[in-house]
Order: C-alpha cells, then sequence, then structure tokens
C-alpha cells in the first residue's frame, strides 16, 4: 500500500460514533450549510418507504440535521412514488426535472438531475433498496462535511453480508466490488486503494464539487465519481465512514455481469482521457472486519508471464530428438 494511502487512512477514515447528532446539528447551526438528501429509486415499492419514514423521523422532526429529503423516481412502474410520498419524502420524477431533455436510463442519470432537484450545500445519496435502514447512514457520511471545511466527499463503509432466504453469509456481498472495481482502482488509481466501499451507493459531497463532476449515466456513476473527484480536489479532500452493517437488494449474475461491463467501460474512458500507463501498481489491498475496524491486508498481482514453450532450446532440442526416435520407429515420449 502506498504510504500516501497509510496515512489517509489513519487521518480520514472514521465511526459514525465519532460525530454525536447533537455536536453535528452544532456544527450544522455555526457553519451555515443545508444538507439535502436524494434517493434514486427504481421500482422500490417494498424499501423506500420505511427509508424516508427513518430520516424523516430521526434526522428531520427529532433533530434538524436534513433540510431536504428527496426521492427520484427513476421510471418506476410499481408503488414506488407513492410509498416515499406516504412516508414524508418530496417525490421527483426524472423527467420533470430538464424537461427538455429526454432522460437517459440509469441510476447515474438521476443522481445528475437530482442537483438541479434539490438546493442543499451538501448532497447525500442513499439508495432506496437498503433493508434494516438505520439514520447514521446519512448522519454518518454528512458528519465530516459539517466538521471538517477541508473534506470534499464521503463514502460510506459498512459491512456487506450475502443474504438470502435462507441464510446470510457474512462478508459475501460486495461482488462488482471485489472482483472489478477494487482490482481496477487498486491497479489503475492506487491512491483509491483505502475505500472500503468504493462502490456504495452512500456518500455525501459538497454540491461546489459535484457540480464540476461528469455523472456517468449508469451504474459507472461511482467509480466516476471517485476517480474525478480524486483527480479535482486531491485524496485529503475524501474521506469515509463507517455505519455498520448494510443490507440490500441483490440483483443475479447476469445484471452484475452488465454492471461490471459498464464499470468497465467507464473505468477505461478515464484511462484514455489521462493517457496513463495501462498497468500502474500491482498489488491489491483488500478489508477485513475486526475489531479495530477495517483492517488492510496487501497482496501482490502476479505480473510474472512465461514465453512460448516452443520458444525454449531445451524443448526444441526435445523436439529433436523426438524426430529422430519418430524416424527410427521408436516410442516418441518415453516419459511414464
Ligand atoms: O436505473 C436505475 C437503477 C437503479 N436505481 C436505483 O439506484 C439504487 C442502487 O441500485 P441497485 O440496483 O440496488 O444497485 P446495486 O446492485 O446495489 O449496486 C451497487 O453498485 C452500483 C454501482 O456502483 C451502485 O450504483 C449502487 O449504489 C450499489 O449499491 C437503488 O435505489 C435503485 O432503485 C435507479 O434509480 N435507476
Ligand atoms: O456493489 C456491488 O458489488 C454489487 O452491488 C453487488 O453487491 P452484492 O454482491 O452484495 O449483491
Amino acid at each position: 500500500m502506498l504510504d500516501q494511502v497509510e496515512d489517509w487512512l489513519r487521518r480520514r477514515s472514521w465511526s459514525a460514533a465519532d460525530r454525536p447528532l447533537p455536536a453535528l446539528l452544532e456544527a450544522k447551526r455555526r457553519s451555515g450549510l443545508t444538507v439535502s438528501v436524494v434517493l434514486p429509486a427504481l421500482d422500490e415499492e417494498e424499501t423506500v418507504g420505511e427509508i424516508v419514514a427513518t430520516i424523516r423521523r430521526d434526522l428531520v422532526d427529532a433533530a434538524p440535521l436534513v433540510d431536504e429529503l428527496v426521492v427520484v423516481d427513476s421510471g418506476s412502474v410499481d408503488r414506488t412514488a407513492h410509498e416515499a410520498a406516504a412516508a414524508g419524502a418530496r417525490v421527483v420524477h426524472r423527467d420533470e426535472i430538464l424537461p427538455g431533455l429526454p432522460s437517459e436510463p440509469g441510476k447515474g442519470e438521476v443522481l445528475w438531475r437530482s442537483l438541479l432537484a434539490t438546493c442543499g450545500d451538501v448532497v447525500c445519496f442513499i439508495d432506496s433498496d437498503l433493508r434494516s435502514f438505520d439514520a447514521a447512514f446519512v448522519s454518518g457520511i454528512v458528519g465530516p462535511l459539517l466538521t471538517e471545511p477541508d473534506v470534499a466527499f464521503v463514502k460510506a463503509m459498512y459491512d456487506r453480508p450475502f443474504d438470502t432466504e435462507t441464510g446470510s453469509i457474512p462478508a459475501g456481498g460486495g461482488r462488482v466490488t471485489e472482483l472489478v472495481a477494487r482490482p481496477l482502482l487498486n491497479l489503475h488509481w492506487p491512491l483509491l486503494a483505502g475505500f472500503v466501499q468504493p462502490l456504495g451507493g452512500e456518500y455525501a459531497a459538497r454540491r461546489s464539487l459535484l457540480e464540476r463532476l461528469p455523472f456517468p449515466t449508469g451504474y459507472g456513476v461511482e467509480l466516476g465519481l471517485l476517480v474525478d473527484a480524486l483527480g479535482l480536489v486531491g485524496l485529503d479532500a475524501l474521506a469515509q465512514v463507517d455505519v455498520g452493517v448494510r443490507h440490500h437488494r441483490h440483483q443475479d449474475a447476469q445484471a452484475l455481469g452488465r454492471m461490471a461491463a459498464t464499470i468497465y467501460r467507464t473505468a477505461l474512458e478515464r484511462l484514455k482521457a489521462a493517457d496513463v500507463d495501462t498497468l500502474l501498481r500491482p498489488e491489491l489491498v483488500q478489508f477485513t472486519r475486526t475489531a479495530n475496524g477495517f483492517t488492510p491486508s496487501s497482496t501482490e498481482v502476479a505480473t510474472v508471464e512465461r514465453p512460448p514453450m516452443a520458444s525454449l532450446p531445451e524443448y526444441q532440442a526435445r523436439a529433436a530428438l523426438q524426430a529422430q526416435r519418430r524416424a527410427a520407429g521408436l516410442e516418441v515420449c518415453p516419459h511414464p
């Protein structure tokens, strides 16, 4: 791991418990900053209502941390809009925002449009398929933006179990993260190797940063924003906060394959634009939950390649011998 990343992990990784709500409310009052929470939602009638209700109860009614709570409907055909509104969100359909510009499908599109539908100085994105949702997901990642003037972008980190109807596999979730995004980021953008959940949909940022970033319209949006934010404001302006455990609806392998392809393409576009070496650092940093939070461990990515066997003198000599034996009518391959 780069020394810079090790240092960043020490200084820019926090736990939600580090900033209790009363301290956040005081920091918010002093800074005068306002906070918008945005939930992108495509057919999330089962979960969106509970998430909205929890944020409303804990962070609007009980404590005024959130000024604006908006669900941006990404073209749902179920009762998502109804459930979200009934639970207390303002619901905006993606086509109502910038009506002159036809909507592209995808999550990134609604996050981008949401900037025009909200006003907060701090914008906090939360997925709307989360289960057992806790308001600390919001207060945890908004916190550093209220208390640390140098921080501009904060991602949530958490345990990711893989939940099925018959049980749960601890740390079994985040398949695209572990198989695609983390290796890509480690090899090409090693400064971002310290992010425990680079693809997580729960992150908060200053509007002044988000409004200067391009948004890939689909699932490439998280990788794109992270890489581009690094380029624009530098590693020290990025941070992460441990908010516990995240349960969500899992997609099937084919859907994740499409997501992975989109993320890979987003990375390639950025590598092309940056004109950088295609392999920068053959090291992979992975994380395990321990008593002290998330503990990183590094492994070398294998880089040695052997040449084609036919180019070896030993192999060529053996081939010549075999030819002689074949001509003499002897067994060609005498090995057991
Ligand atoms: O066209 C879409 C697709 C999804 N969503 C919403 O976006 C959120 C996340 O989508 P989901 O399909 O649950 O993504 P995951 O399979 O959980 O993918 C993970 O990885 C993605 C790629 O980085 C991130 O966008 C996700 O936030 C992250 O949870 C949910 O609220 C969806 O309703 C939309 O609004 N529009
Ligand atoms: O973030 C990810 O890696 C994908 O959303 C897949 O997550 P899952 O393996 O927990 O379904």
